[in-house]
């Protein structure tokens, strides 16, 4: 209940868009001031209004630029292979047989295992798709990227790989790999997807973490036995673009 004072006298307010402003919080200037006073401090372009706009202006572009690409798989793995490495040279297949199996190739746009594939995509005669991520240490695009678009936020960019991809291949990798994988996983498990393949390469590098979920995630009830079935582990960039190819 309001005191009569305040009924009489009530607190100052102010709106800002949808919303209303009292006492302490109602003193300040209004948002067209902000706007038009050019010697207000331009430090708005870090406030999260404006972050929320460049948010969707990276879905914008991101939906305007791949939009047309056709069919297309996304390939992870790690930033650190060097060529000449077989997980390199692996990732140069991949994108090699995708390209010539008419998919378009979409990576990360990094350096290593996503340059392999990119590579690959050129060397087939495909389309070479590269998303890449701002980082604190840049490294820009590598060479054999044809479509780039650079992203701020990994979440804008992970939605890229998981919409415009049929289905992905794993190349061994880090924190990073393991975090698409798992989130392709997931994306899979609770049907936010239709169900599309995901093929790791190399039994030796997953054997153990897929004996792990099997021995320690289903046996604790922690994931059902078929959520492993979301996943296939082979062991060449060949059998790995025939089941992925099988599974579309
Ligand atoms: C050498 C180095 C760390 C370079 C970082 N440059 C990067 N550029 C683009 N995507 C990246 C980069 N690092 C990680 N990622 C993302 O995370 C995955 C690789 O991370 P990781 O190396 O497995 O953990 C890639 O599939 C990619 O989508």
């Amino acid at each position: 209940m309001s005191s009569p004072t305040e009924k009489n006298n009530p607190a100052p307010s102010r709106h800002r868009g949808p919303v209303e402003l009292r006492r302490g919080l109602a003193k300040g200037s209004t948002a067209d001031q902000h706007l038009l006073d050019t010697r207000s401090p331009g430090d708005f372009t870090s406030t999260d209004p404006w972050r929320v706009l460049r948010i969707q202006a990276e879905f914008v572009e991101g939906f305007g630029a791949l939009a047309n690409i056709g069919p297309a798989v996304s390939v992870f793995g790690s930033a650190r292979t060097t060529p000449g490495s077989a997980f390199y040279e692996t990732g140069v297949e991949v994108g090699r047989r995708l390209a010539e199996a008419g998919f378009a190739v979409i990576t990360g746009g990094g350096p290593g295992s996503m340059e392999a594939a990119n590579k690959g995509a050129v060397d087939g005669k495909g389309l070479s798709v590269g998303l890449g991520i701002e980082l604190p240490f840049e490294q820009g695009m590598n060479q054999w990227v044809d479509l780039g678009v650079n992203f701020r936020y990994f979440f804008a960019r992970k939605t890229m790989f998981v919409k415009y991809a049929q289905g992905f291949i794993v190349l061994p990798g880090g924190l990073g790999t393991l975090d698409e994988l798992f989130e392709a996983m997931v994306l899979v498990q609770t049907h936010k997807v239709t169900s599309f393949p995901i093929v790791l390469i190399g039994t030796e590098f997953w054997g153990p973490m897929v004996n792990w979920i099997r021995e320690t995630l289903v046996a604790d009830g922690l994931v059902s036995a078929g959520d492993l079935d979301i996943i296939s582990v082979v062991d060449s960039a060949e059998e790995a673009v025939q089941k992925l190819v099988a599974g579309v």
